[in-house]
């Protein structure tokens, strides 16, 4: 099928954002003599995990972030991560960091997400930022916003996209990408209609023919068809797994959305290249954001 869609480009705004943090590090740096750090903590040899991480700190070089690494082993201890987390909070040098999810069975992934220091949250999942969130008192001013989500937003707004009075049907109700992204799309002055679905969803086609947006966050690679989409949806994949060819034994990545929705969609986010460079300059984003806050540039 031909494609007709236009792309949503995430390689392409995720470079403009890393080009205007560049600028806002370089104020940072001459004029109130901070470099905000990103750390990083990673528990286990996931190769995924690895190579998400790996390119949290390319991109952190790339925009003169400093990057502060620990990479913990498999069998660490709950208390040995939770001194580790402690440690970070107390690091003048880690203006923000991330625990890289998911963690091991024996860790209390809650427990540890609670136990960073809300202002340091670079992922800005941590209860009081969510919190925030939910109160709709979350702004540059007070605290981060969830990654992914963000960088959503920040993909359609520049590539001109309103979905002031759409409707918008968000697949998947994690609480990385769905849950918080129903908060931010029925926010002034975004202004969206959001309907959640998830996998206790019965009527998921007749959701699907209504929506002039879907956001595909479930994790089932090619769950959302061609055919199901109203003409002319703008859509945003958001899923990724890695899925092994059994005979090759090459590793490819699959969104959740049929390669064919580009012949119907009228916008679409390429996967990979679409949101996952967005989640990854927002993060960067939410770091320098809270050295802005610590330098007193962001104040009310
Ligand atoms: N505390 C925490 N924060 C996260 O934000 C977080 C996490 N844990 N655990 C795992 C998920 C997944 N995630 C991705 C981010 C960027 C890409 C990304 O940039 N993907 C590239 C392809 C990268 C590749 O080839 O591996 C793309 O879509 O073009 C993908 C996945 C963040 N996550």
């Amino acid at each position: 099928m031909p494609e007709t869609a236009q792309r949503l480009d995430g390689l392409k705004a995720a470079r403009e954002i890393k080009e205007e943090l560049a600028e806002r590090i370089q104020v940072l740096v001459d004029e109130h003599g901070i470099t905000p750090g990103l750390g990083t903590v990673l528990v286990g040899d996931d190769p995924a995990s690895h190579s998400y991480v790996g390119g949290k700190h390319k991109d952190c070089a790339q925009v003169g972030i400093n990057s502060i690494r620990r990479d913990l082993p498999e069998d660490i201890s709950q208390e040995d991560l939770e001194k580790v987390i402690d440690e970070l909070n107390a690091d003048p040098a880690t203006t923000g960091y991330i625990v890289q999810l998911p963690l091991p069975k024996h860790i209390d992934t809650n427990r540890i997400l609670e136990r960073i220091a809300p202002e340091k949250d670079a992922d800005g999942l941590h209860p009081v930022n969510l919190g925030r969130l939910v109160l709709n008192v979350a702004d540059a001013m007070s605290s981060p916003l969830p990654c992914t989500p963000h960088g959503i937003v920040q993909l359609l707004v520049r590539n001109g996209i309103s979905l002031n009075g759409k409707n918008v049907l968000v697949v998947g109700r994690g609480v990385t990408v769905g849950r918080p992204l129903g908060l931010l799309l029925t926010r002034r002055p975004i202004n969206a209609t959001v309907t959640l679905a998830h996998t206790g969803t019965v009527n998921l086609p007749e959701l699907l023919r209504e929506a002039d947006v879907v956001v595909a966050a479930a994790g089932f690679p090619g769950m959302i068809k061609a055919a199901e989409l109203k003409p002319g949806a703008i859509v945003l994949d958001v899923g990724v797994t890695r899925v092994t060819d059994p005979e090759t034994g090459k590793t490819t990545l699959m969104g959740d959305v049929d390669k064919d929705a580009a012949a119907v969609a009228s916008w679409i986010s390429p996967n990979p290249g679409g949101v996952g460079p967005m989640t990854r300059a927002m993060l960067l984003s939410n770091v320098v954001e809270a050295a802005e806050r610590q330098a007193g540039i962001l104040v009310e």
